[in-house]
């Protein structure tokens, strides 16, 4: 039987009853590109994004009429690849907050969709809207926010040099949360001109990385610029609503987004998994598909 067949063809129906904006698909299960095409013609007059960890078939499908979305090159859960891609469709609005969405997604090894999963942008991916108490320089550019995310995520899947790290960047509202914090260790970032410490900056990827390895957390301007890293959060208030459990690392992210206007993602040494925070809120959880070092052939993961 074929699966993906079937699921393809009542995902349109479903799109269709559920009166959903999109249908997400997930280019890299599909067996050839072949398939995908003929899905995406067959789909017409439905909004289908596309997405993809590989930058080729991004630079492919671009050339098309097609919407994509490329997604950090990282292993996932099939709900962690749709989460991330759904952030990072916010974040360049092709979805907006209330949208309905019909997302196809596997595992690429198995080269088969198994998993149509319908979602209602809601709530808890309310990153880029002011809230009402956000002050000036609250506000975080939804690049910076995706360029952080990217290195979050990479560090969250892949660890530094085989191994795990945890970190915390915290994100705009920048002189609040400094008043909130304190240096652990020298500024790294400090005597370098601007220019030269903005994330969005590529450049700056590998160095963000290394300094991971710092104790404490990245405070990072909504512009992107760095200001500092090795900081200890010293929040105020503590987030309420949030899970029992929580190590110190989740919870003063957690309250630093109680206290101030930042958002706040954290990498979790011991799982990998990627938490953002705001309002002292979890938004969104992103986890990753095994723990660093171990070998897996992809089949049949969650
Ligand atoms: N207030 C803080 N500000 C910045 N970093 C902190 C703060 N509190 C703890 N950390 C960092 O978090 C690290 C891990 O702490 P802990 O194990 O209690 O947290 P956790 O939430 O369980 O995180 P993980 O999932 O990474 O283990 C500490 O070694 C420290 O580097």
């Amino acid at each position: 039987m074929d699966v993906t067949k079937k699921i393809l063809r009542n995902a349109l129906g479903m799109a269709r009853a559920l009166k959903a904006r999109a249908i997400l698909v997930y280019a890299d299960v599909f067996a050839g590109v072949a398939e995908l095409a003929a899905f995406l013609e067959e789909s017409a007059g439905q909004m289908v994004v596309v997405v993809t960890r590989e930058r080729e078939t991004y630079q492919r499908l671009k050339e098309t009429s097609a919407q994509v979305i490329l997604v950090p090159a990282v292993r996932l859960t099939r709900l962690g690849q749709i989460k991330i891609a759904v952030l990072l469709g916010l974040s360049r609005s092709i979805f907006e907050q209330g949208d309905r969405l019909i997302c196809l997604t596997g595992i690429s090894a198995d080269q088969a969709v198994d998993t149509m999963v319908f979602l209602e942008v809601g709530e808890e991916y309310e990153i880029f809207s002011m809230g009402e108490h956000d002050g000036e320089g609250a506000q975080v550019n939804p690049l910076v926010f995706e360029r952080v995310l990217d290195i979050a995520v990479a560090l969250g899947s892949q660890g530094r040099e085989g191994k795990p790290v945890g970190t915390i960047f915290v994100l705009g509202d920048t002189e609040n949360v400094l008043t909130h914090s304190t240096p652990l260790v020298l500024n790294p970032f400090h005597g370098h001109s601007e220019e030269k410490r903005n994330v969005l900056d590529p450049a700056l990827t590998e160095t963000v990385k290394e300094f991971s390895a710092i104790d404490g957390a990245f405070v990072i301007r909504g512009d992107g610029l760095i200001e500092a890293a090795g900081v200890y959060l010293k929040p105020s208030e503590f987030g309420e609503q949030l899970p029992w459990g929580l190590g110190t690392r989740h919870k003063s992210a957690a309250g630093i987004t109680a206290t101030t206007s930042a958002v706040a993602v954290a990498v979790s040494a011991s799982t990998g998994t990627v938490t953002v925070f705001r309002n002292g809120k979890i938004l969104i959880e992103v986890e990753r598909l095994k723990p660093i070092g171990s070998i897996s052939t992809g089949k049949g993961e969650a």
